[in-house]
């Protein structure tokens, strides 16, 4: 087990000083950079050996370039642990996701128009807000309850049946995804949601989002629904989906992945369709009709 190798002020190396950030001869990011861009092409510079040559320079050591180096031994600059390397010469995945998130948080900022009441849409915030109501998941279950014990067909039972179950999927899904991720929510997000559990202080993926793609996809489906109000199921689950990012709920990847996350969900559902065939104790268990 290797500790984390400092430098003579006791400072984790690779973590730079403000006060010397940038020049070489201070141990700056520069050196950094050089270094690393070196350690590819320097003969024998294998992680393994560069550690050890790093670890036991004095050079290292001492935070400083070796400048004039001494022996033979000093002749080729020092390489620098590989953890250091990785934080101040991220890889390409790294730098893409990094600027993902960049333009993610910059973009869902000047999206977030109703954010506030004084924000420059402010005045269209209740819509926004009834609106997040309509994807909310409590009416979404005391609805299908509702219509599951009015219900008088096995056919509408059924339907009925595997909505609740898609419904309950989701929260859970989306609950134990936040509670993972734990993305908090946009700053400028102001927390007076309609009753939340404690995993909705957390914004990744966005559970109103999972919801409006899981459940037009199931209405789509398994309702026999004109054109028109086809269209509307699928605007509605659209603009549901960028109210958030309006409201200042979420972040655009919250919207984004929860559209995908959604939609993969109601995939789930429909593999595992509940009928009086798969899973009879449910369907006995109900009242019949
Ligand atoms: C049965 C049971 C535990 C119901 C809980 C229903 C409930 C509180 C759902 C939370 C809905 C909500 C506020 C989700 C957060 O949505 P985001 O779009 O802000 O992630």
């Amino acid at each position: 087990m290797q500790s984390p190798r400092r430098n003579a002020e006791g400072r984790p190396l690779g973590t730079c000083d403000p006060s010397s950030s940038g020049s070489p001869a201070h141990g700056g990011g520069s050196r950094f950079e050089f270094q690393s861009l070196l350690s590819s092409r320097v003969p024998g510079a294998d992680p393994t050996s560069a550690r050890l040559r790093a670890s036991e320079s004095p050079v290292h050591r001492r935070g400083s370039f070796p400048l004039a180096g001494a022996g033979s031994s000093q002749a080729l600059p020092p390489q620098l642990p590989e953890e250091d390397r990785i934080d101040l010469n991220p890889s390409f995945l790294g730098i893409a996701l990094r600027s993902l998130l960049a333009i993610d948080l910059w973009l869902s900022k000047k999206l977030g128009v109703c954010a506030g009441e004084s924000s420059s849409w402010g005045s269209m915030r209740p819509l926004m807000k009834l609106l997040e109501i309509s994807g909310h998941g409590i009416p979404w279950l005391l609805g299908t309850l509702y219509c599951l014990s009015r219900s008088d067909s096995w056919a509408g039972r059924e339907v009925l049946m595997n909505l609740l179950f898609a419904l309950l999927l989701d929260l859970l899904l989306v609950s134990l995804i936040k509670g993972l991720v734990r993305r908090r929510r946009p700053a400028h997000n102001q927390m007076d949601m309609f009753f939340t559990v404690s995993v909705d202080k957390y914004s990744f993926p966005s559970g109103h989002t999972t919801r409006a793609a899981l459940v037009s996809r199931f209405i789509l489906n398994h309702l026999v629904l004109a054109i028109p109000l086809r269209v509307l199921v699928v605007l509605w689950a659209f603009i549901l989906g960028l109210s958030r990012v309006m409201l200042g709920r979420h972040n655009v990847t919250d919207v984004a992945f929860g559209f995908f996350l959604g939609y993969m969900q109601y995939s789930i559902v429909d593999y595992c369709w509940l009928s009086p065939h798969t899973a009879p104790v449910l369907f006995v268990l109900w009242n019949q009709p």
